[in-house]
């Protein structure tokens, strides 16, 4: 008789399902007249990760992202949230649930850091016109929910203390760290943000990194552009380059910091702060 059954052998484990597709865009093509900025390129960001969209200036990372967010309607492709085609309307696109921050800061500047967040949360706020007119139950119990849950995102992002400060009073990596509050509130399940570190000092820059991943760690889904590649490559579990509008590579740091073609587009300069050595090395 046999002493190991196949009954009694240790199920071997089983692979853990796929993390849902959040964002599918397939083919995306965006021309302005003769010039292809954007040349079909796939890319595709999963639940629970941090993706990274790299690229020379001019590559077609912003047309990208403004393709993706209903800025501008695709010349051709198709641009999916958890399985749904995106309306090509930003305030659709918000309400569906990915927000953005910009690459030149958009914050209204004569007001508050908490009626910055505010604003934000408009895609969310059920109560119309009338309800804010007449200012009945419903509208105050909205309106006091909603001055709470954005003090929490401020004091998520950092700024809890400055809530009553005007946006425009607020140092540069403050104003950066709203624009993330203020996208944070319409509730997003993918975060897309633009050169969130631009103009940032190296300890703004480390705290921004931080913030990203506790964004993630809420189980919000980020797709980032950064030209700052040792950000982008502690951040990111994936990273897309693209080139003259097309994506030239997609994958993890040594896929991408090993790719000939990266390099070669980089003018042939090692992707600055990035080598595993130099990482070993600090
Ligand atoms: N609205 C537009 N009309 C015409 N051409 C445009 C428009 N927007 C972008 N472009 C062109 O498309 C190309 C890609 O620009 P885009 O701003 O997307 O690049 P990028 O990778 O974001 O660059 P950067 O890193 O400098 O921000 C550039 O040649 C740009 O001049």
């Amino acid at each position: 008789m046999s002493a190991v059954t196949t009954d009694t052998a240790p199920a071997a484990a089983a692979p853990a399902p796929p993390a849902e597709t959040v964002l599918e865009a397939s083919g995306v093509v965006m021309r302005f007249g003769g010039l292809t900025a954007v040349n079909n390129v796939d890319l595709t960001v999963r639940q629970g990760e941090i993706v990274g969209l790299i690229g020379p200036n001019g590559a077609g990372k912003t047309t990208f992202f403004n393709c993706l967010t209903g800025l501008y309607v695709p010349t051709e492709g198709t641009v999916t949230y958890k399985g749904r085609v995106l309306p090509p309307k930003p305030h659709l696109v918000t309400q569906a649930g990915i927000a953005r921050t910009f690459q030149n800061i958009r914050l209204f500047a004569n007001m508050t850091a908490l009626e910055n967040v505010l604003v934000g949360r408009h895609t969310r706020t059920k109560e119309g016109l009338f309800s804010a007119i007449l200012r009945g139950p419903g509208y105050r119990r909205a309106e006091r929910e909603g001055r709470e849950r954005a003090r929490e995102l401020l004091e998520f992002c950092g700024l809890g203390a400055k809530a009553d400060h005007l946006a425009r009073n607020l140092p540069y990596g403050e104003q950066r760290k709203l624009e993330i509050a203020r996208a944070l509130a319409s509730e997003p399940g993918l975060l897309l943000l633009d050169e969130p570190t631009a103009g940032m000092n190296p300890q703004e820059t480390r705290a921004a990194e931080e913030l990203v991943f506790a964004i993630r760690d809420l189980g919000i889904a980020v797709l980032v552009i950064e030209h700052d590649m040792k950000f982008i490559f502690n951040l990111c579990d994936r990273t897309a380059v693209l080139v003259q509008g097309q994506k030239i590579v997609e994958g993890d740091r040594e896929t991408v910091q090993n790719d000939e073609r990266v390099v070669t587009a980089y003018l042939g300069a090692p992707l600055e702060g990035t080598t595993a050595a130099q990482e070993d090395g600090q």
